[in-house]
């Protein structure tokens, strides 16, 4: 057997707050990146990307198929040399980046092609050696939901559990900064709520910044505080999910059904002054009423189409994925200007 590709060497350096000029670090960005470049030969990937991620953030990094998401996130793990730009990782340039750099760095690792006939448990304990203050291997099973699975060989776990043991890897040294590139892939709802929950807990409870890579809006949504949209290799949206979702361009949908019983619907940057002119237009109440906040995905598909509009999705998401439908009482906060009348009268 040998040891895992990219496995931490002892010694790591514990967490920060043991560390010498902690104070002074805690008070810094966990990640920062300032005009960030890279070209592969003649071809430019990354033009010039800037990124601020602090202490206990969950950041999610989107983007379509070759926006450029790997190649920054292998930037900032030290794995691949930027063509220019200025990188800090946990207060290092990862290019300079040491053994006890590493050990506070918690990676979800993708190949095992070495390791199909270690058992799980024994895999994981042996992980656990390579750190100082490694978390109990049988309570890190317990959390990832595979202690069934303790004594099987690697290569006879689903590819779901396989997931959740490469997440256990990556943190059973109790890193401070964990890279998650699509962490989620092929699990079921039960096993993604699961994670969820354990990425919460790693970021709220214990203050570990979190990374995540992940084409899954409805992840990104649930479990990000910020977001980044990067889009042919610029960032082009970065914020709170709810302000992504406000600063969609595309517009509230309002929904309701005619005294006739005609089911009607309208898009409206003002959706409130629609649900006011129909109250005044109707003189009662007005059935079926649903207004529709413009929501992440909308934002994401409309920064996609920007850049590209030949591109990738379906150009109107209305009614897909991820957004709320809420009743009369909601309003599309931010929004300003007319209805349109004429297209409600149709
Ligand atoms: N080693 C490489 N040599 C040359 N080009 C590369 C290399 N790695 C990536 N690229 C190119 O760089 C661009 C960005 O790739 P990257 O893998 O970073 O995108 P991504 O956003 O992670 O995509 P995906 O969502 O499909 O994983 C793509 O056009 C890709 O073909």
């Amino acid at each position: 057997m040998t040891t895992p590709e990219h496995s931490p060497v002892a010694p790591a350096t514990p967490a920060a707050a043991t560390t010498p000029g902690a104070a002074t670090e805690s008070a810094q960005p966990v990640i920062r990146v300032s005009d960030l470049r890279m070209s592969y030969g003649s071809t430019d990937v990354l033009h010039g990307v800037d990124l601020e991620i602090h202490r206990g953030e969950i950041f999610a990094l989107l983007g379509p198929n070759g926006a450029g998401k790997t190649t920054t996130v292998e930037i900032l793990e030290g794995f691949r040399r930027r063509s220019a730009g200025e990188v800090s990782v946990l207060g290092t340039d990862p290019t300079r980046g040491g053994d006890a750099w590493r050990g506070r760095i918690g990676l979800v690792l993708q190949s095992w092609r070495d390791h199909r006939r270690w058992r799980v448990a024994e895999l994981l304990k042996h992980f656990a050696t390579y750190h100082p203050a490694p978390r109990d291997p049988a309570g890190l099973l317990a959390l990832v939901g595979l202690t069934e699975q303790a004594d099987q060989q690697v290569d006879r776990l689903s590819g779901g559990q396989r997931r959740r043991l490469d997440v256990a890897l990556a943190i059973v040294g109790r890193p401070e900064l964990l890279f998650l590139d699509e962490p989620t892939t092929g699990f079921d709802p039960e096993a993604r709520r699961g994670f969820h929950d354990l990425v919460e807990r790693l970021a709220r409870d214990e203050g570990v910044t979190i990374l995540l890579t992940t084409h899954d809006l409805a992840e990104a949504e649930r479990l990000a505080d910020r977001i980044a949209m990067l889009v042919n290799g610029r960032i082009r949206a970065c914020g709170t999910p709810s302000e992504l979702a406000r600063r969609a361009a595309a517009q509230a949908e309002v929904r309701w059904t005619t005294a006739d019983g005609s089911p009607r619907r309208e898009r409206t940057e003002d959706p409130s002054r629609l649900v006011w002119e129909l109250h005044r237009d109707t003189g009662g109440p007005i059935g079926d009423l649903e207004v529709r906040r413009p929501t992440l995905e909308d934002t994401y598909l409309h920064m996609v189409h920007r850049e590209d509009p030949a591109g990738a999705g379906t150009g109107d998401s209305a009614g897909a994925g991820i957004g709320e439908t809420t009743g009369a009482g909601a309003r599309g906060e931010n929004e300003a200007g007319a209805s349109d009348g004429e297209k409600r009268a149709a």
